[in-house]
């Protein structure tokens, strides 16, 4: 299925029958990934006295579940600035379009003190001049454990705050990246990289020049069968009115 994309003065052909799913699978088992101390999701059937929701429990007609999950600790998930804010802002209201073009580079964060950095210069070499919508990074091991990782307390690496102010400078509105957060886990609540990427200068009183339309998509999982480059990105969440939703980024390679 074929379909050309003519967007800011240069067409697209991509393949929709193609999809390359970059989201992690939400799970109610052990294999689901966990970070921010939380346990795992349930997802259980309703119950009403005897009655079950689960056909093959043999009093209901259909299965009927209730699911208990996190966007933030269990998997993939896209927020809006409503996360770091006294305000409330949903993601379902900042997030209005769905493509974009978007560039998967791959890093080794750097070794700086106890902490695996992710540096400016790194996001700058990667780009190669490029400045596309969205930013999807991947860290090198890209090992597979990553969909199951439980990320709690094993400080992860991190964006320092100048390769995000650079993906902002680079007029990047969409950052996804493979990790629980583009921030350190213990952080002191300092959320630089946050900050920096959506340009909030005060949590209390939003500036007027904050990027409300700009997202931060974590805990991606991008397979070594996807080469770095360029491709268009659809991007997708549930209509969650809420700092942030579960979400499925999905890739296009550009024909
Ligand atoms: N690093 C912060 C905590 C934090 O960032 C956080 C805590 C719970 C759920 C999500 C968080 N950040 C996600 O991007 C702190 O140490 O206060």
């Amino acid at each position: 299925m074929i379909t050309i994309i003519n967007h800011q003065n240069n067409e697209f052909k991509i393949d929709l029958s193609k999809p390359l799913d970059i989201s992690i699978p939400l799970t109610n088992t052990d294999e689901n990934p966990i970070a921010w101390y939380i346990e795992k999701p349930e997802i259980e059937p309703v119950r009403f006295g005897d009655w079950v929701g689960k056909v093959s429990e043999g009093s209901s007609s259909t299965n009927f579940n209730n699911i208990f999950f996190n966007p933030h600790g269990h998997g993939t998930h896209t927020e809006c600035l409503g996360h770091i804010t006294r305000d409330f802002y949903s993601i379902n209201q900042c997030l209005k379009q769905f493509f974009f073009t978007a560039e998967v580079i791959s890093v080794v964060p750097e070794a700086q003190g106890e902490d695996f950095v992710i540096t400016k210069s790194q996001i700058e070499n990667a780009l190669e001049g490029k400045s596309p919508e969205a930013i999807i990074i991947r860290t090198l091991p890209n090992l597979d454990e990553k969909r199951s990782k439980k990320y709690s307390n094993t400080n992860w690496a991190y964006l320092l705050e100048e390769a995000a102010t650079y993906i902002r400078e680079s007029e990047i509105q969409h950052l996804l990246i493979d990790l629980p957060s583009v921030d350190k886990e213990h952080d002191e609540g300092k959320l630089l990289a946050h900050k920096a990427f959506w340009n909030v200068k005060d949590v209390n009183t939003l500036n007027s020049d904050a990027r409300l339309n700009c997202t931060i998509t974590e805990l991606i999982f991008v397979s070594d069968a996807i080469l770095d480059g360029s491709y268009m990105l659809n991007l997708q969440i549930a209509s969650f009115e809420n700092d942030a939703s579960p979400s499925k980024p999905v890739l296009y390679k550009i024909l």
